[in-house]
């Protein structure tokens, strides 16, 4: 503790697979505490974006080593208006594009590009615990490699026919069944890759939310958050 006991931001870290609702629970957490709001996943797909621009072969792991401390990725981390820029681009919509999601996988299993990442987000955390009240930090290795002290660590799930409908009904006339299995190929990857790979580690809250709503979901991790104790630094 330093000499004046001052109070230390909380980090609320919330990995699982894709279409689980980390995003949409990070957020609302963070809009319910007044906290900030880091999505790890932009991050991956900003740097994928950019080496797709760049006509960097992503399956050239050495290639996109080499590339990967050009583009300045910027995140902006207000949980009511997110952004995503890189260098000085704002890159929201792009990344979400289907290049991207079929690239990233392979861009985010190259460990200098890990590496990158993981300090520039530690930074971000920092600051955040520095200056306001904390920070919700959602993505895949969140719980196990960039915030292992953090104070509530939820592993958040849900079956993978919940998933495919919630992507799915995000885009219109999408078809369920492509949707699903692109989530599959998706989560293989993400969890077999040798770097920091998603798991699920026994002091993470697993939480089910297939059948819940939003709201429910939200109201149980704010509840996490306020039963934890509080920290000085
Ligand atoms: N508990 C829930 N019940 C129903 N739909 C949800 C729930 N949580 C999230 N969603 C919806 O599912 C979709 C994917 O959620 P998102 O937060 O982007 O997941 P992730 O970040 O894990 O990929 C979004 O359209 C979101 O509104
Ligand atoms: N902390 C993280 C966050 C995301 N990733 C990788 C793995 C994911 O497939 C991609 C995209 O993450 P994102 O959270 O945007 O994925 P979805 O919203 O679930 O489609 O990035 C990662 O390796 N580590």
């Amino acid at each position: 503790m330093s000499e004046q006991g001052r109070a230390e931001g909380i980090v609320i870290a919330i990995d699982g697979p894709s279409g689980s609702g980390k995003s949409s629970t990070a957020k609302g957490v963070a809009r319910v505490r007044e906290l900030r709001y880091l999505d790890t996943g932009a991050m991956y797909r900003a740097m994928t974006w950019w080496m797709i621009e760049h006509q960097v072969d992503v399956d050239d792991a050495a290639a996109v080593a080499d590339a990967a401390s050009r583009p300045v990725i910027t995140m902006g981390t207000d949980p009511n208006a997110p952004t995503v820029q890189v260098d000085g681009s704002d890159v929201a919509r792009a990344i979400r594009g289907q290049a991207v999601t079929e690239n990233v996988s392979a861009v985010s299993a190259v460990p200098a590009v890990r590496s990158l990442l993981v300090r520039q987000q530690r930074d971000i955390i920092a600051s955040a615990c520095a200056e306001t009240a904390g920070i919700v930090v959602e993505g895949r290795d969140i719980t196990t490699v960039v915030a292992p002290d953090a104070a509530v660590k939820v592993y958040l799930t849900a079956s993978a026919e919940a998933r495919a409908q919630r992507r799915s009904s995000e885009v219109s006339a999408t078809d369920v069944a492509a949707t699903q299995a692109d989530l599959a190929r998706r989560d293989l990857l993400d969890s077999s890759r040798a770097a920091s790979p998603l798991t699920q580690t026994p002091d993470a809250m697993e939480l089910d939310s297939t059948g819940l709503g939003l709201k429910e979901v939200v109201a149980l991790v704010v509840k996490l958050v306020d039963d934890a104790p509080a920290r000085v630094a």
